[in-house]
């Protein structure tokens, strides 16, 4: 399909930023309510969990198990070092990533574009929801990569970047890899609840995986915007990588009266875990999915590479059985999750607005 390359080119942030702007327009602007307080200094008291894996020694297993528990009931996120993936490779995907997004020209990128109307279509783009003509909607301060990785039958390393060299091969290692680091995470995450290992995985049908690499440009007023607004994810658990520019908050008691944005400062090497909707759903809300997003600065480009794992679309996903008795019953309705997807790109994230549609009254 041939691209409307002037049209396309001023959707892109990339090519806004490019033009020189010191005033951000006012599609990008966020309501007051939604707008950053900036990180000030002295740094924050609160931090994400660093879980140790251990690269998986079964001596420490048990311990791990605990520490994983404690993190997803408190947080619904931790980082995760020793993790088993060669640091090299989270070198060459950020590094790939960012030459995609540096290096090649305008119309080279554009040729990538995903197709504008489609929720979580392949390719390159910047707006992640699908009703484009809502004259309300706020835009992300955000360009991304898309990648279709898993099941196998969804993978065409054709429609990625042939640029730089080695690129698809990175892509396609990466996502096997973070595959097999999700399974091992959502087994002991079953396990710290005393489900059968496979319970969540079981429940995925088959298990899906797409690969966003984002690209958040320099913000001349990053107190006005975010690059990425307040949501959680949709599946059951994103493994996140970034490079050395803060931006990501995750939100501390989500609901409660001690909310407040902490910022994930970036770890070298380490992986972050995000509980996304449906682990809350089948863990019957004993676990709670994370609410981040990604604010902007003024100064420097910040790229981060997320892998969603989430369920066939066909599945209809609902707390698990185990978990439910007359003390304690279900506090969701089951869904399938194709139609969770649906509602969650039409609607918009908010928070936790799609996942909060499920609750039972008690
Ligand atoms: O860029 C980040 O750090 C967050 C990305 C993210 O939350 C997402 O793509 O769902
Ligand atoms: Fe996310």
């Amino acid at each position: 399909m041939e691209v409307a390359e002037g049209e396309e080119a001023i959707r892109r942030v990339q090519s806004l930023t490019q033009s020189g702007l010191s005033q951000v327009p006012p599609q990008y602007i966020q309501p007051p309510q939604t707008r950053p307080i900036l990180p000030s200094h002295p740094p924050q008291t609160q931090h994400i969990p660093i879980i140790d894996l251990f690269g998986f020694d079964p001596t420490h297993i048990q311990s791990t198990r605990d520490s994983i528990a404690r993190a997803c009931r408190d947080w619904g996120a931790f980082h995760v070092i020793n993790h088993g993936v060669p640091t090299s490779l989270l070198h060459h995907i950020r590094h790939a990533g960012l030459s995609f997004f540096n290096d090649l020209s305008m119309p080279d990128k554009l040729r990538y574009s995903c197709s504008p109307g489609a929720a979580a279509s392949e390719g390159y783009g910047s707006r992640m929801l699908v009703n484009h003509d809502d004259a309300d909607q706020v835009l992300d301060w955000r360009d991304y990569f898309d990648h279709h990785t898993f099941p196998l039958s969804r993978r065409n390393p054709n429609k990625w970047p042939e640029f730089p060299s080695g690129y698809r091969e990175t892509v396609a290692k990466y996502g096997n890899e973070m595959k097999n680091l999700a399974q091992k995470l959502m087994a002991l995450i079953s396990e710290s609840l005393g489900l059968r290992p496979s319970c969540i995985e079981d429940a995925a049908g088959e298990l899906y995986q797409n690969i966003t690499i984002s690209y958040y440009p320099p913000c001349p007023q990053p107190e006005l915007t975010l690059g990425l607004q307040s949501h959680s994810d949709m599946g059951f658990i994103t493994l996140l990588i970034q490079d050395q520019v803060s931006g990501l908050q995750a939100l501390k008691n989500c609901g409660g009266d001690s909310e407040s944005w902490v910022t994930v400062e970036p770890l070298e090497d380490a992986i972050l875990v995000i509980l996304g909707d449906q682990t809350e759903i089948i863990t019957n809300g004993k676990y709670k999915s994370c609410v981040h997003r990604a604010i902007t600065n003024p100064d420097r480009a910040r790229l981060s590479v997320a892998a969603f794992h989430d369920p066939a679309k066909t599945v209809r996903i609902s707390p698990a059985s185990e978990l439910i008795d007359e003390s304690s019953p279900a506090k969701y309705r089951g869904v399938v999750y194709g139609d969770y997807v649906k509602s969650w790109y039409t609607k918009g994230p908010e928070g936790k607005r799609n996942i909060d549609a499920l609750l039972l009254e008690s």
